[in-house]
């Protein structure tokens, strides 16, 4: 039977394995340098068996998933570098961070497999493997950060593998562009939330009532400070530069506020609330439980090798969610040999345009 390995198997790496173990046939094998999640894990039928051995439980194994905090990832691929891994065999990872680990892993001379960063957009503030659970990742955005020279034959046998096994809406994205957008909308939040319940903990520490009156919107705006403390200290310092603008932006927006508050100015009060309100209920609708139907174009592509960089790059800087990208085998079955796939029509149309702007040949279903 072949293997996958998660090394890993908190949160995010049990949900991932309980995901492999229900939706493929694969083997899901488990490493984690705590006992007690591995003991867990077998005991919750998270994965089919546990190591306490990194070798033995990455050998043989076809997928190699990281499941670790960022800032331990590096070692973690260090150390798979001087293990003999299955030829051809995929290394991905889960972290919230991207172009950090897939710089560290592009340095590589000899990994023993493809490396291809990834990110399921879906968690918890809780952690550990007794929080895993099968269908965390259903219709989340799940993003793949392929190198340009990646072969576009191991992206889309991940990609293939991942959308089945976790029923996640796949994306491309390049590295940097995925660390400013999820700097902006996860990394920023955490350190708002958590700045929120500093500062309101200091007034409760000689005034019980801050806390004993916190409602609703205390609550909900809150509720991930209560996330893991190592998990963010390493996501923080793996994004440094994006995160460092955003505190900068951040600031001005508060200093903003402030002046408005404090010149008693109504109308930029009210601006200010009224635009959030747009921007909020403006937010795409999350559906659980849905499947989405695809919408497919075909891309005329003669050179293969950096092809789906380009395209995934062209897409992105647009703003166009690209679900999955694989190649087609016969080029006489339909004209052109990419297979992009978005969530929806007007999504594909645009995509449509831009890559006909740039020169692309581009045909949909119909063509
Ligand atoms: N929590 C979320 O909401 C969320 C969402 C998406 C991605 N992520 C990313 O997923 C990764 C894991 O986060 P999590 O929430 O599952 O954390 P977690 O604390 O629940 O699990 C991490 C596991 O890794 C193990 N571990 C630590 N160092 C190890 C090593 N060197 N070798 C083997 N095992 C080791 C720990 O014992 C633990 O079981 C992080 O990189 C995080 O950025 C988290
Ligand atoms: O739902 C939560 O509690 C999360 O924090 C999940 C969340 C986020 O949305 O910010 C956190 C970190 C990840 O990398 C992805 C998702």
């Amino acid at each position: 039977m072949a293997k996958a390995a998660v090394l890993g198997i908190g949160l995010i790496g049990g949900s991932l394995a309980l995901c492999l173990k229900e939706r493929t046939s694969l083997e899901v094998h488990g490493f984690d340098t705590s006992e007690e999640s591995i003991r867990l894990a077998e005991a919750a039928g998270v994965i089919h068996r546990g190591h306490q051995s990194l070798e033995s439980a990455v050998q043989g194994a076809e997928y190699i998933f990281l499941a670790v905090p960022v800032g331990t990832a590096p070692r973690l691929l260090d150390r798979l570098a001087e293990l003999p891994l299955q030829t051809g065999c995929i290394i991905s990872d889960v972290g919230s961070t991207k172009e950090e680990i897939v710089n560290y892993a592009e340095g590589f001379s000899q990994l023993g497999g493809t490396f291809i960063g990834g990110h399921p957009m879906a968690g918890s503030h809780r952690s550990g493997v007794q929080a895993a659970q099968s269908l965390l990742f259903e219709n989340a955005y799940y993003v793949l950060t392929p190198l340009p020279e990646t072969p576009l034959a191991e992206v889309q046998r991940l990609s293939g593998l991942l959308e089945r096994a976790t029923r996640a809406r796949l994306v491309i994205m390049a590295p940097e562009h995925h660390d400013r957008v999820v700097g902006a909308i996860s990394h920023l939040p955490h350190i708002v939330a958590a700045a929120l319940v500093n500062q309101v903990a200091g007034y409760n520490a000689s005034n019980e009532w801050f806390h004993r009156l916190a409602a609703g919107g205390f609550r909900d705006l809150t509720r991930v400070a209560a996330s893991h403390p190592l998990m963010w200290r390493d996501i923080l310092l793996s994004n440094r530069k994006a995160v460092l603008g955003l505190l900068q932006d951040w600031s001005d927006e508060m200093d903003e506020i402030r002046k408005a508050v404090a010149a008693g100015d109504h109308d930029q009060i009210e601006s200010f609330f009224r635009r959030a309100k747009e921007a909020r209920e403006g937010l795409p609708e999350r559906r659980k439980g849905v499947i989405l139907p695809a919408y497919e174009l075909y891309v005329d592509v003669p050179d293969i090798p950096g092809v789906i960089g380009r395209v995934a790059c062209l897409l992105g800087d647009k703003g166009v969610n690209l679900r999955n990208i694989g190649v087609m085998e016969n080029r006489e079955d339909r004209a052109g040999v990419l297979r992009l796939v978005f969530n929806t029509g007007a999504e594909l149309e645009k995509a449509k345009r831009y890559l006909t702007e740039s020169g692309y040949q581009v045909f949909d279903m119909e063509s």
